[in-house]
């Protein structure tokens, strides 16, 4: 292997969005792979690629729809030879995976929980009647609106920047983010408060970092395969089967978090009517190597006790 490493004439190309979270996260990878290798900063080259997702600022992102939003473009330099490794939130990737391409290998996984981000208010519970909350996402609109529904949801988009100045300007009196993005641009300190899963049960896989490689490209998967952290893989096994037995029966908010208690995966997973006017949950402890099996049972039980009209409702 070490005669195929990457050097500053032939460098690792790594693609990633051009947003600052992205790039951190893309910048991550390269350190990890420095120092597991023992390469040069200019043994990698960083190719920032243009997303659908990123050119869409007017609209509430599920109005536009459809999957992969956020990687399609990416994934698409990743088949072509354009890049070597594509850097991704996991929590935006879709289930499946296209064609010659795979995702086996994660950074360890940062804080899971939603920040609780206000000027004047220290937590949810801490909100007077009727204020506003700014999100897009349909699953926060979903869980807040379960615990307040007194509270009006407005949308809210942008980078953190935008937002804490949307709340500046009084659209908004709250809004979440999660603290794994908000700890990576430095910015931990306009959380006010984490909100706990037990609160708000977090998307899969928030907070971890995964790297796409294809399938073929060995010399790819032997470099990669020293920054693999497997606890984060187990974990990501079992929420993403969970979201994928789910995904083609719903654009229903959808969360889901395991957690490993010695040699067993402990699963919560959650979903709700968007309006929030009602959530179902259950969780499922088994062996760690069984992650895959035990996302779909959970899945599978919460889909049993859904109502026919849970799906379509809103
Ligand atoms: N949906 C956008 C997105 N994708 C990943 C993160 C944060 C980092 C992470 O969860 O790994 C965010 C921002 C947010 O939800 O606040």
């Amino acid at each position: 292997m070490t005669d195929a490493l990457p050097t500053p004439a032939s460098p690792l190309k790594i693609g990633t969005r051009g947003s600052p979270l992205a790039l951190w996260q893309a910048h991550e990878v390269r350190r990890v792979l420095m120092a597991a290798w023992d390469l040069p900063e200019d043994a990698f080259e960083t190719v920032i690629i243009k997303v659908t997702g990123d050119q869409i600022q007017d609209k509430a992102l599920r109005e536009i729809g459809g999957k992969g939003l956020f990687t399609r473009e990416i994934e698409e330099a990743l088949t072509d030879g354009g890049i070597d490794i594509a850097v991704h939130s996991m929590k935006d990737m879709p289930t499946l995976q296209p064609e010659g391409l795979v995702l086996d290998c994660y950074l360890p996984r940062a804080d899971v929980r939603d920040a609780f981000v206000s000027r004047n208010h220290a937590s949810i519970r801490d909100l007077p009647q009727g204020a506003k909350v700014g999100s897009s996402s349909l699953r926060r609109r979903a869980q807040l609106a379960l615990v307040r529904p007194d509270l009006e949801l407005v949308e809210f988009r942008g980078n953190v920047q935008t937002r804490m100045r949307k709340l500046d300007e009084g659209v908004a009196d709250a809004t979440f983010l999660a603290m794994a993005g908000l700890a990576r641009l430095g910015m931990q300190d306009v959380a006010r408060s984490a909100i706990e899963p037990e609160e708000m049960l977090p998307a899969v896989a928030q907070g971890a970092i995964g790297v796409e490689r294809r399938e073929t490209d060995a010399r790819v998967a032997a470099l990669l395969s020293r920054i693999h952290d497997r606890e984060t893989g187990l974990r990501l096994a079992a929420e993403r089967a969970f979201l994928l037995t789910l995904d083609g029966s719903c654009q229903t908010p959808i969360a889901g978090l395991a957690l490993l208690e010695g040699d067993t995966l402990w699963l919560r997973g959650e979903i709700l009517r968007s309006d929030g006017s009602e959530a179902i949950r259950d969780e499922i402890r088994g062996p760690l190597t069984e992650g895959a099996a035990l996302g779909e049972t959970l899945a599978r039980r919460l889909l049993s006790r859904a109502p026919a009209d849970f799906f379509t409702g809103k």
